[in-house]
């Protein structure tokens, strides 16, 4: 399984989010990267390679542009309001009875305006980071596209927090939904997106809303008790020519494999049923009981078997690295999917 992979990650290292009351480090930082690869390399998945940069247009077929030039100005324009040496974080966001009508011309304006959070500082380096990210996952597609059965997008910033036109949950361009609409342009007639991140892909979800050509399947924590909390509930099923091509599978708090397993087996047969031609993998590992910030109870030995049931369902496959916090030991849990997936 080839493996696609930027430095340029390293370029995304923020100084703090806004998390349960108080500024602290943030937990989606360059280390997650570097453990992933360095245990990609031990365990020997597949040979790393940088991706082939794809430039905007293939951005452009699942984001506003409006948001993609807010995204690539955004922090030129906070320096010259606030300076370098802080992180741009948005003070305030659209309540109900307030309206998204019209942009602020205000950079603070604006950082509330596309985003939903204030656990995702915009930095110098945010825009080459996330570009790179994406990058990573095109040329992932681009594998697949060629005839490879699977390839490995070792992305960060991660991406499916992001919408068509907002950012949020440490995340800017929808790595997985930007690789989903390249293989439909590369002549896949049906994708799948399967997000086992320990949150709801709502980005994802939203972009893909009312499509019927791209099914979207989510497994995660209840968003009535857990992040991203305003959207990822079992009734939402798509809209319009997208309805039905939506499926979340919410879990309880406390989680541990035998409930994973049974939502799993509930993904693949509804992936089966869709007809797919491939399967984008939404591969975050905050499903891990040691996850700081998560609270299901996943061992590191389930996500071998989360691999091979993944294979089971018979697509080819292209993984995506999404969240996964517990960064001593999500290279060991992310190999581990790679591998049951590869072992079949
Ligand atoms: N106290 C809950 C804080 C949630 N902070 C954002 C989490 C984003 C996960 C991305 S996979
Ligand atoms: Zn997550």
């Amino acid at each position: 399984m080839i493996v696609i992979h930027s430095e340029e990650h390293r370029l995304q290292a923020g100084r703090s989010e806004l998390n349960d009351g108080q500024l602290v480090p943030c937990y989606e930082k360059p280390a997650r990267a570097d453990i992933v690869r360095a245990r990609i390399e031990a365990v020997g998945i597949g040979p790393i390679v940088n991706p082939t940069r794809h430039g905007i247009a293939p951005l452009e077929r699942v984001h506003d542009a409006g948001y993609l030039d807010f995204l690539r100005t955004a922090w030129d324009e906070w320096v010259k309001e606030h300076g370098a040496d802080i992180d741009a974080l948005p003070l305030n966001w659209v309540a109900p009875g307030m309206s998204r009508r019209r942009v602020p011309r205000s950079i603070d304006g604006r950082l509330g305006f596309y985003s939903f959070d204030a656990g995702t500082p915009i930095t110098a380096g945010t825009w080459r980071a996330a570009t790179a990210a994406a990058d990573n996952a095109l040329t992932g597609a681009d594998r697949l596209r060629a005839g490879d059965r699977s390839a490995f997008a070792l992305c960060r910033p991660p991406g499916h927090h992001a919408g068509h036109a907002f950012y949020g949950g440490y995340c800017f361009l929808n790595n997985a939904a930007i690789a989903a609409q390249s293989l439909r342009d590369g002549g896949a007639a049906r994708v799948a997106v399967l997000d086992v991140d320990y949150h709801h892909g709502n980005g994802t979800q939203e972009i893909f809303w009312e499509r019927g050509d791209v099914l979207f399947v989510s497994i995660h924590a209840d968003p009535a008790d857990e992040f991203p909390y305003f959207c990822g509930h079992a009734d939402e099923t798509g809209a319009g020519a997208g309805d039905g091509a939506n499926l979340n599978l919410t879990l309880p708090w406390g989680t541990d494999w035998s409930g994973y397993a049974q939502a799993l087996a509930a993904a693949a047969a509804r992936i089966r049923d869709f007809g797919a031609d491939a399967l984008v993998l939404s591969l975050g590992a905050d499903t891990y009981g040691g996850d700081p910030i998560s609270r299901f109870r996943l061992l590191s030995e389930d996500f071998l078997r989360m691999g091979s049931a993944i294979a089971g369902i018979g697509l080819p496959t292209l993984f995506v690295l999404e969240g996964g916090y517990a960064v001593d030991d999500l290279g060991v849990n992310v190999a581990n999917v790679l591998t049951g997936f590869e072992q079949g």
